[in-house]
C-alpha cells in the first residue's frame, strides 16, 4: 500500500507545489493522477521516488516511511518503486537486453542471476526476439517495453509511470496499456500513472485523483468519480466534442447517463422527450464503455429555456443527472482545454 499523509512541498523561493496531499493507494491497484500543467504532478513523482524529499508529511510504501528510512532500508524502499518515463531514457549504446540488465549490474547482481532475470523480463514484455537490437532499431512501443522491463528488473512493488504513452500513437498506446494491465495482474504490483491523457485513465485505471494547484481535488474509484457530476474531473473524463455555432446566450441541458440511469440509451431518451411534445436536438454527445459499463454525456439543445428546465426535470425523474448550462460556459471550458493541450504539446516539443 502507498500512503501519502499531509505531504507538502515548498520550493526555495516559496512556491508551494504540493499542499497537504493525502492519498492511499491499495496494493494491486492502477491509480491515475491527472492535473493541468503546473498542478504539481512532476513534484509528486520526485517526492514519491525520494529524489526530492517532501518539505513535510510522510510517504510510505508497504509500511516503510521514505522520509525516515536510512541506509539499507532506504535503498530497499527506493528499489521497491520502478520508474517508467515518457521518453524511455534508454542507453543508445546498449542492446535491449543490456539496457534491461543495467540496473541489475549497478545493484551488483551476479552474472548468472542477471541472465536469468533478463530472460524472464524479455519474455514478460514480449521482446525475446528483439533482445540484441539497439534502441534505434526498435519502434517507440518496443522501446517503451524495454523501459518497462528495465523498471521491473529490481522486482519493485510499485510501478510509477510518468506519461508512459504520451509519445506513442493510439494503437501502440493501447498495446502498452494492455501490457501494464497484464503485468499488474501477473505480478500483483501497484501502478501509478501520471498522465494528461484522459483516455489512458478511462482505459486502464481502477481509481483516479485530480491534482490542482498542489491539492488533491477529487480522488476515488473511476466510475464513482465519473458519476460525481459536480466534479470537474467527471467532465474531463467524459468530455464532449466541440459544438458548432453555439451562441453565448444559448441554454443547453447537459445530461450524464451512468449506471444509475433508468434509461439505457439515447434512443429511448428521445422517444420520451417527443412523447411529451418536447422538441430538442443533441448538439454533442459522447458514449464510452468504462469497466464494462456504458457512460454517456450529452448536450441537448431545446428551443426555449422553459423547455430546457422541463427536459432537465424529466431526465432527473428517470435517474439521469441533468443540469443547465450556457453556450458561454461550454465555450469557456473548451478554451481552457485547448490552452492546456497547447501547453502539453509545447512541453513535448521542448523535451
Ligand atoms: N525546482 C523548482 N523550483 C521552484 N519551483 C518549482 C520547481 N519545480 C517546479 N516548480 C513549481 O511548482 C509548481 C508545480 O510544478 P510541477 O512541475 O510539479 O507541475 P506539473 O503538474 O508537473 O506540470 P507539467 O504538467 O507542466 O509538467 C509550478 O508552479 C512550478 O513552477
Amino acid at each position: 500500500m502507498i500512503e501519502l499523509t499531509d505531504v507538502s512541498k515548498v520550493y526555495p523561493g516559496g512556491v508551494t507545489a504540493l499542499d497537504s496531499v493525502n492519498l492511499t493507494i491499495p496494493d494491486g491497484e492502477i491509480h491515475g493522477i491527472v492535473g493541468r500543467s503546473g498542478a504539481g504532478k512532476s513534484t509528486l513523482i520526485r517526492c514519491l521516488t525520494g529524489l526530492d524529499p517532501a518539505t513535510s508529511g510522510s510517504i510510505s510504501v508497504d509500511g516503510v516511511d521514505l522520509g525516515q528510512a536510512r541506509g539499507g532500508a532506504l535503498m530497499k524502499a527506493r528499489r521497491s518503486i520502478g520508474m517508467v518515463f515518457q521518453h524511455h531514457n534508454l542507453l543508445d549504446s546498449r542492446t535491449a537486453e543490456k539496457n534491461i540488465s543495467h540496473p541489475l549490474e549497478i545493484a551488483g547482481v551476479p552474472a548468472k542471476e542477471r541472465k536469468r532475470r533478463v530472460e524472464e523480463l524479455l519474455e514478460l514484455v514480449g521482446l525475446t526476439d528483439r533482445r540484441r537490437n539497439h534502441p534505434s532499431q526498435l519502434s517507440g512501443g518496443q522501446r517503451q517495453r524495454v523501459g518497462i522491463a528495465r523498471a521491473l528488473a529490481a522486482e519493485p512493488r510499485v510501478l510509477l509511470c510518468d506519461e508512459p504513452t504520451s509519445a506513442l500513437d493510439s494503437g501502440t498506446t493501447r498495446q502498452i496499456l494492455e501490457l501494464i494491465r497484464r503485468l499488474r495482474d501477473r505480478l500483483g504490483i501497484t501502478v501509478i500513472i501520471i498522465t494528461h491523457e484522459m483516455s489512458v485513465v478511462r482505459e486502464i485505471c481502477d481509481s483516479v485523483s485530480l491534482l490542482s494547484e498542489g491539492r488533491i481535488e477529487r480522488s476515488g474509484a473511476l466510475l464513482d468519480v465519473i458519476q460525481d457530476t459536480g466534479s470537474p474531473l467527471s467532465k474531463e473524463l467524459i468530455s464532449l466534442p466541440p459544438t458548432a455555432a453555439l451562441r453565448p446566450g444559448d441554454t443547453l441541458v447537459e445530461a450524464l447517463m451512468a449506471e444509475s440511469s433508468q434509461l439505457a440509451d439515447v434512443g429511448q431518451l428521445f422517444s420520451l422527450l417527443s412523447s411529451h411534445g418536447l422538441d430538442a436536438r443533441v448538439e454533442a454527445g459522447t458514449i464510452e464503455t468504462i469497466q464494462g459499463r456504458q457512460v454517456g454525456r450529452l448536450h441537448i439543445k431545446p428551443t426555449t429555456r422553459a423547455e430546457a428546465e422541463q427536459i432537465a426535470a424529466m431526465l432527473r425523474d428517470h435517474g439521469i443527472h441533468a443540469e443547465l448550462t450556457t453556450g458561454a460556459e461550454v465555450e469557456a471550458e473548451r478554451a481552457a482545454h485547448e490552452e492546456d493541450d497547447a501547453r502539453a504539446e509545447q512541453q513535448e516539443e521542448n523535451q
